[in-house]
């Protein structure tokens, strides 16, 4: 059996990884690939639990470094009991958001360091890294305006200000530049078909 892969789709508020992440899925399913969707935080029972206490509530709920070790916990269980088992009978596995997340928001623009977060994800999650990760880019405005257009409502994170929503951004732009193979920059503009293809270019690499 050859080991599947695991696709992490990133990037700010509301520039289309939902949206990408059905549609990718319809594409490699139609290839007769086993996909598994998935989310962060969540993808697992007891991740799913710390969802709600991460993206609930008031603003300063979490200082900084709970708020990154929250993470880290919430994906050490999603890797152990959804990723590891449906890579191992082969299937491919997609992620809204994966460890790239945590390193642009809690490490670059929540003042962390990028490095420091990665040391959280070594231990636990013994450093497991996605085969691709695929940041869709759209000006932090265009993708606020699709996110209200979607449902109004930003949680915890996703509602903090502008400047911070800028510093995710350049956060990404350098994990792209730092790891260019596994990290790739994805334009998010234009309709939903042409980012699904240039997605699709993105990864063609992997296919079996
Ligand atoms: N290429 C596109 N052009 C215009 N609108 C789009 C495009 N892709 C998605 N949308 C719309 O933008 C909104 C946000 O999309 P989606 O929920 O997929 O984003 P997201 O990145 O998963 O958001 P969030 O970070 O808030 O979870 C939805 O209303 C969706 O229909
Ligand atoms: C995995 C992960 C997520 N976040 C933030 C990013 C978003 O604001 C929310 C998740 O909400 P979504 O609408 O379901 O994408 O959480 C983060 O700050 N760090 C992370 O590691």
């Amino acid at each position: 059996m050859t080991r599947g892969r695991v696709i992490a789709l990133e990037g700010g508020e509301g520039v289309g990884k939902s949206t990408q992440l059905k549609a990718l899925s319809d594409l490699l399913a139609k290839r007769g690939i086993e996909v598994v969707l998935t989310r962060e935080p969540g993808g697992s029972e007891g991740a799913e639990a710390i969802r709600e206490l991460l993206l609930q509530g008031e603003e300063k709920r979490w200082n900084a470094r709970a708020e990154a070790l929250l993470f880290a916990a919430a994906r050490s269980d999603h890797v152990e009991k959804t990723i590891l088992p449906a890579l191992e009978r082969g299937a491919w596995v997609i992620s809204d958001r994966f460890l790239d997340s945590s390193l642009a928001y809690q490490g670059e623009a929540g003042g962390l360091g990028i490095s420091r977060v990665r040391d959280l994800h070594e231990f636990g999650s013994e450093d497991f890294l996605p085969d691709r990760t695929l940041v869709l880019t759209l000006e932090p405005s265009e993708g606020v305006l699709r996110a209200k257009h979607r449902d109004g409502e930003a949680d915890r994170i996703g509602g903090r200000s502008p400047a911070y929503h800028g510093a995710v951004l350049a956060g990404f732009r350098k994990l792209a530049e730092q790891e260019p193979d596994r990290v790739k920059l994805i334009d998010a503009s234009g309709n939903e078909a042409t980012v699904t293809a240039r997605l699709m270019a993105a990864i063609a690499d992997l296919m079996p």
